[in-house]
């Protein structure tokens, strides 16, 4: 058998612990599926003193996490820190030009830095892994790079952040309000260090912008994906869109229309015939749709410690395999500069909800300011009678996202409008 894998771990959070536990848990079977043994030789975190549930006696405990990235006796840099600049930049910057292997799971320096790290990685013939950097255990990023490299990929979408996926299956399910539902998430370490990275899509944006580069060769372009987040997604839409036959999920799609990459992460209105509709709480699921294969829809746990360090470790199992591959599609040089494709082009079909004084002529005027835009509606609905400002429900057929920003700015300016309307794209999957 050959020499171990000496491994340095940077961070022992939630991932970092889980990471530990398994190579401990599994050290015979990884040893035999990875052709050497996996040893950990070294770790950092903040802080030595803080109880976990790990043994790392035997390790060696470095105070500053920069030192795993020089150290002779360390083949491979786990950074399980997080951030896209700072320390973890700079780790993993620096094991790279050491010459050593690194893995991750932090989705934010690859969405930020993700081309670069790639080619500086190449160079040096180093491996630069990241599977657990989106939708957790699910091997995607294997399945894009591996699995369906002999297709073009004619879209992909996905539910990639577990957090926003439990919050709203379970104010869906219970009625409970998002705050508390929240902090719910963030006990059981799904949550980012600062969560509303989940709940305004930012984390969601920062897989896609990855996923984008696996899946259609291109650059990483986190600046190029259009993001909204969940916080204005209420009760009441959760509750029409059942009514209404969809489910609200905060999805990532990305495809390539005439005007270059279309990327966008943002709640849609997902009809319940589409199986991704039933992916509930924290799992997280991923279509991949190929010219040649067809549809192919990859789900499982998006977050949490055990899914998390699954695709850690597997990343490991790799290197200790010495298989060298690009860290996307192609190696990192030929990732194309692609255009984005702008979101006013955005062409689709609209829930809005708006609450507006229940009295004459309201609805005639909200007809009138999306006929002047020839939006034409697909159903409507009201509840209730009130003194008060009582909920309207439009939904319509096929148009521009720039016809619709025009109408909805007119809405908004109606006196009878009380609020800003809560607007949700429908999306037609089969
Ligand atoms: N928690 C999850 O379910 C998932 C997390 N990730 C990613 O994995 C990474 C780690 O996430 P978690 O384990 O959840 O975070 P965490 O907050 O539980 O752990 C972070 C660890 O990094 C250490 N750390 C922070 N700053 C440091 C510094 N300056 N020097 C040395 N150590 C430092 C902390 O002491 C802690 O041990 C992040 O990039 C996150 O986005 C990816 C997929 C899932
Ligand atoms: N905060 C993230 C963790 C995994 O990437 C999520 O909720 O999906
Ligand atoms: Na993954």
């Amino acid at each position: 058998m050959k020499a171990p894998l000496r491994i340095g771990i940077a961070g022992l959070g939630t991932v970092g612990a889980g990471v530990v536990k398994l190579l401990a848990e599994h050290g015979r079977l990884l040893s035999l599926r990875g052709g050497r043994s996996l040893k950990v030789v070294a770790v950092s975190a903040r802080s030595k003193a803080k109880k976990r549930d790990i043994d790392v006696s035997g390790v060696r405990w470095e105070r500053d996490p920069l030192a795993l990235a020089t150290a002779p006796d360390i083949d491979v840099v786990v950074e399980l820190i997080g951030g896209s600049s700072g320390v973890a930049r700079r780790l993993v910057q620096t094991a790279l030009r050491s010459g050593k292997h690194v893995v991750t799971a932090n989705k934010a320096l690859l969405a930020m830095h993700g081309t670069e790290l790639a080619t500086l990685a190449e160079k040096r013939g180093s491996i630069l892994a990241f599977e657990a950097a989106v939708a957790g255990g699910i091997p995607i990023i294997k399945a894009l790079r591996e699995g369906l490299v002999g297709n073009r990929v004619r879209r992909l979408y996905g539910i990639l952040n577990g957090t926003c996926n439990y919050i709203l299956t379970t104010m869906r399910e219970t009625g409970r309000d998002f705050g508390a539902v929240l902090a719910e998430a963030q006990a059981a370490g799904y949550a980012e260090a600062d969560p509303s990275f989940d709940v305004d899509g930012i984390d969601a944006a920062h897989k896609l912008a990855v996923l984008t580069g696996a899946a259609f060769g291109a650059k990483v372009n986190f600046a190029g994906v259009h993001v909204e987040g969940i916080r204005r997604v209420s009760a009441m839409d959760i509750q029409f869109a059942e009514e209404l036959g969809f489910r609200i999920k905060l999805l990532g799609l990305a495809r390539e229309t005439r005007y270059g990459i279309e990327q966008r992460v943002h709640p849609c209105m997902v009809p319940l015939s589409a199986p991704i509709a039933h992916i509930e709480g924290v799992f997280n699921a991923v279509v991949v749709e190929g010219d040649f294969v067809g549809t192919t829809m990859f789900q499982g746990r998006g977050a949490g410690q055990g899914p998390t360090a699954s695709a850690v470790v597997a990343d490991l199992v790799d290197v200790a395999r010495g298989r060298q591959m690009p860290a996307f599609v192609v190696p990192a040089e030929r990732l194309a500069d692609k255009k984005v494709s702008p979101m006013d082009r955005h062409q689709g079909a609209y829930y809005m909800r708006l609450m507006v004084q229940d009295k004459p002529g309201v609805i005639a005027a909200v007809s009138g300011a999306l006929a002047k835009e020839r939006i034409s509606l697909e159903a409507m609905l009201q509840r209730g009678r009130s003194d008060g400002a009582v909920p309207v429900v439009l939904t319509t057929h096929e148009t521009e996202e720039a016809a619709m920003q025009r109408a909805l700015a007119r809405i908004t300016r109606l006196g009878a409008v009380a609020e800003e309307p809560c607007v949700i794209r429908i999306e037609a999957f089969q």
